[in-house]
């Protein structure tokens, strides 16, 4: 499959899948105790004993979106539409990521939307991808482009819109201490980045619509 999809792709970095260089478990359950004692604590108390060994392991799971490619999820189309060619709208995917200057939380939704010219994508590929890329140390700048790139090259629709509205633990917890401020980015190629009509439509679906 990684071969098929790097012949009929162009090679970029947001779309294969990245090379790791992890360090060991025993090197990175003595930087986590490392850390412990940076909090005051102390690493061998009963209570923490056991502390990182389970942040190595929660580490692997909330990062595991450096052991996937976003491109390879969006491979298999569906073409048997119905000649159905209008706007594809997946709303409220919620996603946890981490900020990457602090590598805490970022708790956000994700707005994708595309219009498909000829093929369709099975939903679910549309939230895999963009846990996959949450699954990585990030700006929200960052994972909204990542998303609607990824999109727009390897399913070459008319065009893809992304919104994300999301609250940076970083800026609530520490720092400025701001709760509740969101920061709202967005990403439009094709089709929606020429004709603001199409955007201010995908922006109505996104507040809009029956589903609420
Ligand atoms: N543009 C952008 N900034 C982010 C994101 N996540 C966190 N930040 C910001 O990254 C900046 C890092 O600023 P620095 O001055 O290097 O770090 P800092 O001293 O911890 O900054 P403060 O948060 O202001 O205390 C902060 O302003 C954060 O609010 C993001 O997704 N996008
Ligand atoms: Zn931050």
């Amino acid at each position: 499959m990684d071969a098929v999809i790097k012949k009929i792709m162009p090679a970029s970095a947001y779309m294969e899948k990245p090379v790791t260089d992890r360090p060991s478990q025993q090197e990175v359950e003595t930087a986590v105790r490392t850390l412990l004692r940076w909090t005051g604590d102390n690493p061998d108390r009963e209570g923490l004993v056991d502390t990182p060994k389970r942040v190595a392991k929660a580490f692997l799971e909330m990062f595991n979106g450096y052991d996937m490619c976003p491109a390879e999820e969006l491979g298999r189309t569906f073409e048997e539409v119905a000649g159905y060619d209008d706007l594809v709208l997946v709303r409220d995917i919620q996603f946890h990521s981490h900020c990457e200057h602090h590598m805490v939380p970022i708790i956000g939704k994700a707005h994708v939307g595309y219009l498909p010219d000829g093929k369709v994508v099975g939903l679910s590929k549309i939230a895999r991808v963009v846990d996959i890329f949450a699954h990585r140390l990030q700006t929200q700048e960052a994972m909204t482009a990542q998303i609607a790139n990824v999109i727009q090259d390897v399913l070459n629709p008319r065009g893809v819109a992304v919104l994300i509205e999301a609250e940076h633990m970083c800026m609530a917890m520490r720092g400025i201490r701001k709760q509740g401020s969101t920061t709202l980015t967005s990403t439009f190629t094709g089709t929606f980045s020429d004709n603001a009509d199409e955007q201010i439509r995908f922006m109505t679906m996104v507040r809009g619509g029956l589903v609420r």
